[in-house]
């Protein structure tokens, strides 16, 4: 049985799914039809074949003609650079912590990313945004945002692009259901968790990856190092360390001309998923394995910005389901007479045990200059 406390469930192999995901290049998903809500029509159902064979073989796709104006997609990037570009004091105005929700800028090396035993820290820093939520007592991470308020029109641009991005993701999974053979709005029901674009418990990173050091970024120069307790902190310098991510689906919306996304195949290869422009990089999470029992895996990616001349920008969003959705496997995915492969799982809970685990906020050891 899973559970998605430290034996999270995308450790677990699958090897069902080892000789078909041996995917060499990421498919591209025309989704016009689907953000059209053009009902059941032919280019519809070929979306969402599309889709089905993009998440059982892949686990990622870039989708095009999904609708949201260039002027903001663009322009959120520009917004974002000019904001990273600010003096660190500013930035550190909106600083994240625990007494905020874990809502708010991170500074370079304060994200991580954990492996059996220790972690190493992420070569990024960031703004974390969340669904706005007012009971701050329901969960450590209930809260208001922080919103970066010293440039009121990234505020603005955000805010936008948050919106379009709900309107897509809640498309996709109209597309994702359908594909799976179920009703277009499964997922919107109440036995398919609620999830709305009103309901869903989104997430939003605005993410400055600054060049990694010359030679860094490679693999092979891994050096552990014991720290206080049982912990061990790995110094190899990576962008964003390898991770699945924790819900249904990720919409990354990146600049072009830099390659740095990189996606796991089965055979252990890294697949670059270089910036298409007009399109977004999806990819599936954690609850989406479950719900599918198994049939559709979240894939390992990592990022390596490796120009040593410029820094990348990239804009994540997270539609995911709503905190208090009970995510179990779909009945009508489980075979007949077999038992579930899955438990059912509280998503806030395994967000929570995730975003918890993500920080190392005091000062380090050996320190890291400013962007
Ligand atoms: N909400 C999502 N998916 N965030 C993904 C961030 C992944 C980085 C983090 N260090 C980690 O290792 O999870
Ligand atoms: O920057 C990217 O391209 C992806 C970042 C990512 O994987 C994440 O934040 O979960
Ligand atoms: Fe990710």
């Amino acid at each position: 049985m899973q559970t998605c406390g430290r034996h999270s469930i995308y450790r677990v192999p699958l090897y069902r799914g080892f000789f078909v995901r041996t995917f060499k290049t990421l498919p591209v998903v025309d989704i016009a039809a689907l953000v059209k809500d053009d009902k059941e029509s032919a280019a519809q159902l070929r979306a969402a074949k599309d889709l089905h064979a993009a998440c059982r073989d892949v686990g990622f796709f870039y989708a095009v003609s999904h609708g949201v104006p260039a002027s903001i997609t663009d322009g959120v990037l520009l917004e974002a650079r000019q904001w990273f570009n600010l003096p660190a004091h500013v930035k550190q105005e909106i600083s994240l912590g625990p007494e905020t929700c874990y809502r708010g800028y991170q500074q370079l090396g304060s994200n991580v990313t954990r492996f059996d035993g220790g972690f190493q820290r992420d070569h990024h820093e960031a703004i974390d945004l969340y669904k706005e939520e007012s009971d701050r007592d329901a969960s450590p991470l209930h809260g208001r945002n922080q919103w970066p308020v010293q440039r009121p029109s990234f505020d603005t641009s955000l805010q936008q692009y948050a919106d379009a991005c709900l309107g897509v993701g809640q498309a996709i999974m109209r597309g994702i259901a359908l594909g799976l053979g179920l009703p277009g709005d499964y997922f919107e029901s109440p036995e398919g968790g609620g999830t709305t674009a009103e309901s869903s418990y989104w997430v939003m990173r605005a993410i400055h990856y600054p060049p990694l050091s010359q030679g860094e970024g490679q693999l092979g120069q891994a050096a552990s190092q014991a720290v206080a307790g049982a912990e061990v902190e790995r110094h190899v310098q990576l962008s964003c360390g390898e991770h699945t991510d924790y819900g249904l689906l990720t919409l990354v919306n990146q600049e072009p001309h830099i390659p740095a996304l990189q996606v796991k195949n089965a055979a252990g290869e890294w697949i670059t998923a270089a910036p298409i422009p007009g399109s977004f990089v999806c990819n599936i999470g954690d609850m989406l394995k479950v719900y599918t029992n198994g049939l559709y895996e979240p894939t390992a990616h990592r990022v390596i910005n490796a120009d040593p001349s410029r820094s990348r920008v990239s804009i994540p969003f997270f539609y995911e389901p709503a905190f208090e959705a009970q995510v179990a496997p779909i009945p009508a995915l489980v075979p007949a007479g077999s038992a579930p492969n899955f438990g059912s799982v509280r998503y806030g809970t395994h967000l929570e045990n995730k975003v918890l685990n993500n920080f190392e906020l005091e000062p380090q050891a050996s320190s890291v200059g400013e962007a």
